[in-house]
């Protein structure tokens, strides 16, 4: 099948990249120039295990292209998926700009019958709307249909999600969209659930709530265990051994981050709102998180009489291990807080220096090695757990730094060996 990608970022690469790997003929459409000049030479715009190796093979093969030619790689294709990002607007809506471009960009370019997928994650009844936009703009002898196909992979493994996924979900109003789907995703051989495009868009976003939903509720009992005694990482595994808790985003921190849940929980509460009803759970789910991001700080900033002057070390500043993305990273407003309060941060990732860059600028300093961040700092942060940060003894902050205050978002350490060491140390819920 020939298949045009529109966006090639986390899911529209790695979903024109899979696709062609398993033998459909792939366009991926992107207005940046240098993204595709990047793809075209074998190199991948974003960190992802696995996906140069697959790009490569794919393009010198011939299943897979890049381009900024929409017009024509539109007017080729059989199918379209839309993966062009829905941010977050001010009011906490999705914001469909992108979308909406794309849409215009088809309905000048396509001649022929088309299916067009989004896959991207978007509001209910967004599908709908489009294919209402599309048919009226272009020409009344060729037909489009819109087909919704939400993307579940998660960053850093999102390869590995999309090859090999937990489900498939399908949402279609004609069987025509429904047997070319299919058609698509036979040779992925995965389960695959058919319903109607509303409630495949809200199979997205209610998935992704849940999870925020379920991290929110472990930072709060992590919360309470604080005051209690009792120790969050054995209340989880505890939980565990239940199967229908399960073990899965049970790990307390210093709250959720990334390009999905913070926006995906907004906008749905903002939609249900929209339509009259309050989703309490998830806006305590948003509550929860917002309070647990600043929580080290602010216990940092009773124990100091001011940040000002004071070396402060960050490790780790991607919203997890595994990608260079730092979107809504809690790193972000917990570097922000210290530099107005006057503290010298220098920060080390292992891959995300140079997204942070455009972030901080130079108002921090960026070290190459942990050691080179934390020597001479009278505090450190733990934002991220990096295996090389999780793996860093505790001698190793006793010796370099100036007072060993070790602030750990990510619980890497155990609390008795890191106190034994003589290193004062605070952690999430423990
Ligand atoms: N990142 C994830 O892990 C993930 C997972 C599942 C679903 N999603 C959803 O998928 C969507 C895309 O997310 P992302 O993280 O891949 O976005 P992204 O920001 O990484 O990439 C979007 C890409 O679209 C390109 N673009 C913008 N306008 C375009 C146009 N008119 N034509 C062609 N390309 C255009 C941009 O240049 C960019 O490369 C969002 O709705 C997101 O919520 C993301
Ligand atoms: O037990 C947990 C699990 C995760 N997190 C945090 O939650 C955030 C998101 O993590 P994760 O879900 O692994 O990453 P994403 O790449 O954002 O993926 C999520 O968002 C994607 C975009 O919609 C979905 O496709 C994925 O299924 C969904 O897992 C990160 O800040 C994690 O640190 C926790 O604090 N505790």
């Amino acid at each position: 099948m020939k298949i045009a990608v529109a966006g090639t970022g986390y899911v529209g690469l790695v979903t024109g990249a899979c696709l062609a790997e398993k033998g459909h003929n792939v366009i991926c459409v992107d207005i940046d120039e240098n993204k595709v000049k990047k793809m075209k030479s074998g190199i991948s715009p974003i960190y992802e295990e696995g996906l140069e190796e697959i790009m490569r093979r794919n393009y010198s093969n011939g299943r897979l292209d890049y381009t900024t030619d929409y017009s024509l790689a539109y007017k080729n294709a059989d199918v379209i998926f839309i993966a062009v990002g829905t941010p977050e607007r001010s009011d906490g809506s999705a914001n469909l700009d992108y979308i909406r471009k794309v849409a215009s960009e088809i309905a000048e370019s396509i001649e022929k019958n088309t299916l067009i997928v989004i896959k991207s994650t978007v509001p209910i009844g967004t599908n709908a709307k489009i294919e209402e936009f599309l048919r009226k703009k272009i020409k009344s002898d060729i037909y489009v249909e819109l087909a919704s196909n939400p993307e579940f992979l998660a960053q850093g493994t999102a390869v590995r999600d999309t090859l090999h996924a937990s489900r498939i979900v399908i949402g279609v109003e004609s069987k025509w969209a429904e047997n070319i789907m299919k058609e698509i995703y036979k040779p992925f051989d995965l389960p695959m659930i058919i319903t109607n495009r509303n409630s495949a868009e809200m199979i997205k976003y209610a998935s992704n709530d849940f999870l925020a939903l379920r991290i929110s509720y472990m930072n709060d009992i992590a919360n309470l265990c604080e005051i209690v005694g009792a120790n969050v990482e054995d209340v989880a595994e505890g939980m565990s051994y239940d199967d229908r808790i399960g073990s899965k985003f049970l790990k307390a921190g210093i709250g959720y981050g990334g390009s999905c849940f913070p926006k995906d929980t907004k906008a749905l509460h903002w939609l249900s709102s929209q339509n009259g009803y309050e989703l309490k759970t998830v806006r305590a789910a948003i509550e929860v998180n917002e309070q647990q991001k600043m929580k080290l700080v602010r216990k940092a900033s009773e124990r100091v009489d001011s940040f000002e002057g004071l070396k402060v070390a960050v490790l780790g500043l991607t919203f997890k291990p595994g990608t260079d993305d730092l979107r809504e990273s809690p790193s972000i407003p917990n570097i922000e807080y210290l530099l107005e309060r006057g503290a010298h941060v220098t920060v080390y990732d292992p891959v995300g220096e140079e997204n942070a860059k455009k972030l901080f600028g130079d108002k921090v300093i960026y070290a190459k090695s942990i050691i080179e961040a934390i020597k001479d700092s009278s505090m450190c942060f733990i934002m991220t757990e990096w295996p090389e940060i999780k793996n860093i003894k505790p001698e190793v902050f006793k010796n370099e730094m100036l007072e060993p205050l070790v602030y750990d978002g990510r619980n890497c350490y155990i609390p008795k060996v890191m106190e034994e060491a003589g290193i004062e140390y605070y952690s999430i819920g423990r």
